[in-house]
């Protein structure tokens, strides 16, 4: 039945404009109609082809990697692609590979960490890709623990160069994307040593591969580092490792923004702060949560409309069964997540400008909203990765049997993303700096330091102390305020509780380590009042499409009572609401439930992925599941012979031998 559209009946009840919606999901009408491009011009790409990868081996499939990440470069410049459009070029073809690394961590390093006249030296040989990068930071011994890293290097006031050395196992650089078989060149993160003085951890560019036969250079052993979670997933990267012995790169190879050290050996540390070394660990974060919301709505995607297509009981009289995504439970896991797609990508979005803020800031030497835009990054790089990696997880669950074959697309999604739990920051480890955030932001409330951005809410402490929520009927959990109100007094209390419990401590970080479960807890709820907050400002906007707004206004009330049931705990114990209002918030989220019901595949629809980018049997656009599962599971390779490999070598014989016993 190609060319039947088996979800049109659904497509039909929608109550909006899918077209407006994909605009307000892209962004704008110029991100839609990029992406909706570029994404067109990949799916139609032979050479990005993906549907065979999970059966290639290692080699094949890193081979493959390098053929797509050097064909996306040539159609780059065939196309003369800017450099928007060229990241979402290599967003669709969906592979990871050493480029990510190069075009997000290596070159935003040097942009952010190097003088004028270093990013005049690197900038254009990396731009034109006549050198690769990567981002050097994580050893085998430490990676959360940046002060802890090992690596050294030492000036030489004779020869005016850096020696890098790795002092110890434990010092080998180990999990840098790119690095393994592909980097000519990276931003290696070591101790920087002058005259035996140690001042911490600093940026470095080194050449790790000569230039003309790709080979490593002196001194430099490097490799992979192994196969991964998954079959193909993030294999088709070069985690690498790294061990310098003594080698000699030049002064001024010492990213110099933030501090110096001239000819005479000084260290001269600018007015910037120190922390801007991190920097390019926060405009990743920025990066990941946007990521997060698509990755999210992929998994969504597939599941609501495989939920839309799968039948399962209920047929009376000879009529159909009931579509799986009719029964409350698939509805009360699914459209939570869908209302989270939605949320991050409101969050990632606002998250974007404050980075974009910052930068601006940063370069008037206006330092003031550093440590916000660094909480915000991390606390929301967690959360959402968290969200993001067990929603996939549970859309597998949501897809019944079939969501476990890898041509479901899920297991792969599923592979490919997890890591972003631990990458860029472990989200536990992440969740503890947006606490020390919290509790600095209330210890400094008496000294008459206002709270701003978004712990301003901690300066209206004495009236979140009183409030209690006057909610007394399910449709009163509609009224945007009621909702910040309850989100904002239960975070303001978790750590306001946590603050008053780390006074009773003599060492401030002895009470910081005894209480990290409930600090991260309280972080938590920080962090979901800034995604609550941003997708209720998000509706405050001038939103067009017919019945568009209407639709998100759900969704956000979804979002927001679907975390007030799940954290119940939370607004009970704090007292902001009763046992009463909790249930009327529930009773209220069942009929939003039924409201989303004939906008769910419409609603999915507005992502605008292609087949390609999902890559998905069951979740095509058209729904047409069952012959095209059927047709693929005679593509396997198993299936091309009839009797497999090893038959006649290991199971015939046994076959033949219980024959000839039951014969005797
Ligand atoms: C297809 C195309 C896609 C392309 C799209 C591109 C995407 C690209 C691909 C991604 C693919 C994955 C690629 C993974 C790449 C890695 O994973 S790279 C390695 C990442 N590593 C990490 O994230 C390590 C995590 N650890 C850390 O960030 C820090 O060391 C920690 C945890 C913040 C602790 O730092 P510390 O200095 O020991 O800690 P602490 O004493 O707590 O902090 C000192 C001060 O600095 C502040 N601070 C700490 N960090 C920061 C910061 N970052 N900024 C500002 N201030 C900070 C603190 O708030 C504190 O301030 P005060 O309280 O003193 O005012
Ligand atoms: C796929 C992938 C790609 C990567 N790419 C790069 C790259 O390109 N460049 C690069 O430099 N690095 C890269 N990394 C490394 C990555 O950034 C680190 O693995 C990450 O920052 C976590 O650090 P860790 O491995 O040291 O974890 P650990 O800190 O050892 O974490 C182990 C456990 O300890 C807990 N823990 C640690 N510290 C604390 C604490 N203070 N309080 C409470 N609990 C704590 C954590 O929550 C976790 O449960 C990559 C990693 C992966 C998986």
């Amino acid at each position: 039945m190609e060319g039947v559209d088996h979800l049109a009946d659904e497509r039909n009840k929608a109550q909006f404009d899918v077209s407006d919606m994909k605009i307000v999901w892209a962004g704008s009408r110029h991100a839609y109609e990029l992406s909706d491009r570029i994404s067109r011009l990949v799916a139609s790409d032979p050479v990005f082809k993906k549907d065979n990868v999970s059966t290639l081996g290692r080699k094949e499939l890193f081979k493959n990697t390098l053929k797509k990440a050097a064909h996306a470069w040539k159609r780059i410049n065939e196309l003369g692609l800017n450099e928007e459009e060229a990241l979402k070029l290599r967003t669709f073809m969906d592979q990871p590979s050493f480029t990510d690394l190069h075009w997000g961590m290596f070159v935003p390093a040097i942009k952010g960490q190097g003088t004028d006249e270093q990013q005049q030296q690197w900038l254009p040989l990396a731009n034109k890709m006549q050198i690769i990068g990567c981002y050097a930071q994580t050893e085998l011994g430490h990676g959360s623990n940046v002060q802890g890293l090992e690596t050294t290097a030492t000036f030489d006031h004779k020869t005016d160069e850096f020696v890098l050395n790795s002092p110890t196992l434990t010092s080998s650089k180990w999990w840098p994307g790119g690095l393994g078989k592909i980097s000519t060149h990276a931003v290696v993160y070591a101790r920087l040593i002058i005259d035996d003085k140690d001042y911490g951890v600093h940026g470095f560019i080194a050449q790790l591969r000569s230039l003309n036969d790709h080979l490593p250079l002196p001194g430099i052993t490097i490799g992979d580092i192994g196969m991964k979670f998954g079959s193909a997933a993030y294999n088709s990267m070069d985690n690498g490792v790294l061990r310098f012995d003594h080698v000699r790169i030049p002064r001024n190879q010492m990213l110099m923004r933030v501090s110096q050290v001239t000819r005479e050996g000084k260290y001269v540390h600018s007015s910037v702060p120190r922390q801007l070394v991190y920097g390019t660990m926060v405009y990743v974060r920025q990066i990941i949560v946007f990521d997060a919301s698509v990755a999210l709505s992929r998994a969504v995607c597939i599941a609501t409309r495989y939920s839309a297509v799968r039948r399962q009981f209920g047929s009376q009289n000879g009529s159909h069964e009931t579509q799986v995504i009719d029964y409350k439970t698939q509805q009360a896991r699914l459209f939570p997540l869908l209302a989270s797609a939605y949320a991050f990508r409101f969050a990632g979005e606002w998250l974007k400008w404050l980075y974009t803020d910052v930068t601006e800031r940063l370069q008037a030497k206006d330092f003031s909203t550093l440590p916000e835009a660094h909480a915000c990054t991390a606390g929301l790089k967690s959360l959402t990765t968290s969200v993001a990696a067990d929603g996939i997880e549970e859309c597998r669950k949501l897809c019944g049997g079939h969501g476990y074959l890898s041509s479901s697309g899920l297991p792969e999604l599923f592979a490919v993303y997890i890591p972003a739990c631990t990458y860029e920051g472990d989200n536990v480890v992440l969740l503890l700096q947006v606490a020390r955030y919290l509790m600095k932001a209330i210890s400094q409330l008496n000294s008459g330091n206002k709270p701003v951005g978004t712990t301003a809410y901690l300066g209206r402490k004495e009236q979140l102390m009183q409030y209690r929520s006057d909610v007394v009927r399910a449709e009163d959990w509609l009224k945007p305020s009621v909702v910040v109100e309850a989100f904002e007094a239960r975070a303001a209390r978790m750590s306001l509780a946590c603050a008053q419990n780390l006074s009773k401590f003599s060492n401030p970080e002895d009470g910081f380590q005894e209480l990290a479960a409930d600090l991260i807890e309280a972080a938590t709820a920080h962090c979901q009042l800034i995604v609550v907050s941003k997708f209720i400002e998000k509706l405050q906007q001038d939103i067009p499409g017919n019945g568009v707004k209407q639709q998100l206004q759900v969704l956000c009330s979804i979002y927001a009572l679907f975390l007030l049931h799940k954290h119940i705990g939370d607004f009970l114990t704090t007292g902001c609401i009763t046992p009463k209002q909790g249930s009327l918030a529930n009773e209220q989220l069942r009929s939003l439930y039924s409201q989303v019901r004939p906008n769910a595949i419409a609603l999915v629809d507005a992502f605008n992925h292609t087949d390609h980018y999902l890559g998905s049997i069951l979740g095509r656009y058209d729904g047409n599941v069952y012959p095209k599962l059927y047709e693929e599971a005679w593509k396997d390779p198993l299936n091309d012979t009839v009797i497999p490999d090893g038959f006649h070598e290991y199971v015939e014989p046994l076959l033949k031998q219980q024959l000839r016993n039951a014969r005797l």
